[in-house]
């Protein structure tokens, strides 16, 4: 599959000044050379996306969405290869690589239907004194060029959540994938274009998110960024980005809450993979869990005994659970914390191994509250799992955190799960399931730290619209 990998630009292949060797985290072999993007090819592509913006403006939605219905057809024909693009690029288990691709499938879905149901609002303007004899309505319409740089951990899917919603809003793109994997968003290339975008509303730039981020967020023809990745990059984005429009999807260090009376047969299993699914790489990974002390060590004793059983390998092999991190650097640092955890008290209660680039999966009990592992984002194999004995204890404890994306409880009392739901600060509260539960129509960001604005298509296209709102004053017979 070597391959030169030059940019994408006007719905033309151009070549970059410089390539980079691009790797499989699992295996160190070399995949394919991936041009890096400078400013300049930045600005370019920004100017051939404003220039594609100015008729695709009017492209009607009916045939907006006919293009993203289509691109949703051609990944699902093509869904093996793109998982196992997934799984070369990402070391992502070849299994959640295929969920990753039929979930992007239903991502361009709902993109198609979001495109169909712009709506906007009637203004009751009677109800205001003066605002008498007049209609009030609101519409959304398209802001011009939107530029997208998104992270390595989903890079289909998270990656459909940008360019869907920016497709159906009549908009245009300029999108810098992750540089561990731009093979997943170069690929949409040919996608689109079979698809029948016109040429410029889509361009695919990879390279180095520091060198491209002054211009991507910052020329003056972008009209709205949109970013998902880390804290400390997303804010630098919102200070270049000044007024523009900007979603920032960001990281989290997700709770889960165990309540007295819960089922641990419905519990561990799910607790478990919303733990360790993409060797915990998932911004709504679960980080930390408490446990009621009715529970405490039943459940600790089945959740170490389930990890254990979780297969390490490679990720083309259909029964591996535990691969590669996506890097030797995010390795050394998940080591350091773990290190750092132990010296503050942390027990390691299984896992703490590592060979090669992967980390066996690994629980941590009576972590200090203080520690990396407990107060930042690990994003890595590591969970935390404390005794709680009231709710309120449990939910602040939850609370006790920068982030706020999404939390979860299991409890069998309607009343407590209101309770806990109405206190918890995440943008989501998912009551009888793990934290890590997403479908992508469902609204989803942060609270916090963990970001601002909201996707989930319909509230991504509203994110990248100008609303206007119109008054019609009717003349008096
Ligand atoms: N909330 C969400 O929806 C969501 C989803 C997935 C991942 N994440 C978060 O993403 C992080 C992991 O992904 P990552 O390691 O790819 O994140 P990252 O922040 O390191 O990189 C994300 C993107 O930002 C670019 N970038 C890096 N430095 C930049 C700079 N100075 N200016 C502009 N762009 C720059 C990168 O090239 C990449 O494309 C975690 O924190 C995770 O929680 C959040
Ligand atoms: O990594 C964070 C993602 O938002 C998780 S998911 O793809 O949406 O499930």
């Amino acid at each position: 599959m070597k391959k030169k990998w030059p940019l994408w630009i006007g719905g033309q292949w151009q070549e970059a000044k410089t390539y980079e060797p691009l790797y499989n985290p699992h295996t160190d072999e070399e995949l394919a050379e991936i041009g890096q993007a400078e400013p300049a090819d930045a600005e370019l592509a920004i100017t051939n996306a404003h220039e594609a913006f100015q008729t695709f403006k009017s492209h009607p939605a009916h045939a907006r969405a006919e293009i993203l219905a289509k691109a949703a057809d051609i990944i699902e024909q093509h869904g093996e290869e793109c998982a196992k693009i997934i799984a070369l690029e990402g070391a992502k288990s070849i299994r959640n690589a295929r969920e990753e691709i039929s979930r992007t499938v239903q991502t361009y879905q709902f993109a198609a239907e979001a495109a169909k149901s712009n709506y906007g609002e009637q203004i009751p303007m009677d109800a205001a004194k003066g605002g008498e004899n007049r209609f009030g309505f609101t519409i959304h319409t398209p802001i011009g060029v939107v530029t997208a740089i998104t992270p390595f951990n989903f890079p289909f899917n998270l990656v459909a959540h940008k360019v869907g919603p920016a497709i159906a809003a009549g908009n245009s793109i300029v999108l810098k994938p992750a540089e561990q994997t731009p093979l997943s968003s170069l690929l949409l290339a040919e996608i689109f274009q079979e698809a029948g975008l016109p040429d410029g509303v889509l361009n695919i730039i990879p390279g180095k998110g520091e060198v491209l981020s002054k211009t991507l967020t910052g020329h003056p023809y972008v009209k709205n960024v949109t970013f998902t990745g880390s804290v400390e990059v997303g804010h630098i984005i919102q200070q270049q980005a000044g007024f523009r429009k900007l979603t920032l999807e960001l990281g989290s260090n997700s709770p889960l809450i165990i309540d007295e009376g819960a089922d641990l047969e419905k519990v561990i299993e799910p607790s478990v993979m919303g733990s360790f699914s993409y060797n915990g790489q998932v911004c709504i990974s679960i980080q930390r869990i408490y446990v009621h002390q009715s529970l405490y060590q039943e459940y600790l004793n089945r959740f170490i005994k389930r990890t254990k059983e979780l297969v390490i390998g490679s990720p083309l092999d259909e029964q591996t659970n535990i691969t590669a991190v996506i890097s030797k650097k995010s390795l050394d640092r998940l080591q350091s914390w773990l290190e750092e955890a132990v010296k503050e008290g942390a027990k390691i209660e299984c896992g703490g191994t590592v060979e090669g680039n992967i980390m066996a999966p690994t629980v941590l009990t009576n972590v200090n509250r203080d520690s990396k592992v407990f107060r930042s984002e690990i994003f890595g194999p590591i969970v935390c799992i404390f005794p709680f004995d009231t709710l309120d204890e449990a939910i602040n404890d939850a609370n006790d955190s920068r982030y706020g994306l999404n939390s979860g409880i299991f409890t069998p009392s309607i009343e407590r799960a209101f309770y806990a739901a109405q206190r918890l600060e995440t943008g989501g509260v998912i009551i009888n399931d793990i934290p890590t539960f997403r479908i992508d129509n469902m609204p989803y960001g942060g609270w916090k730290d963990s970001g601002v604005g909201r996707e989930g298509i319909k509230y991504a296209m509203h994110e990248m619209m100008e609303q206007k709102f119109i008054s019609f004053k009717l003349n008096e017979h």
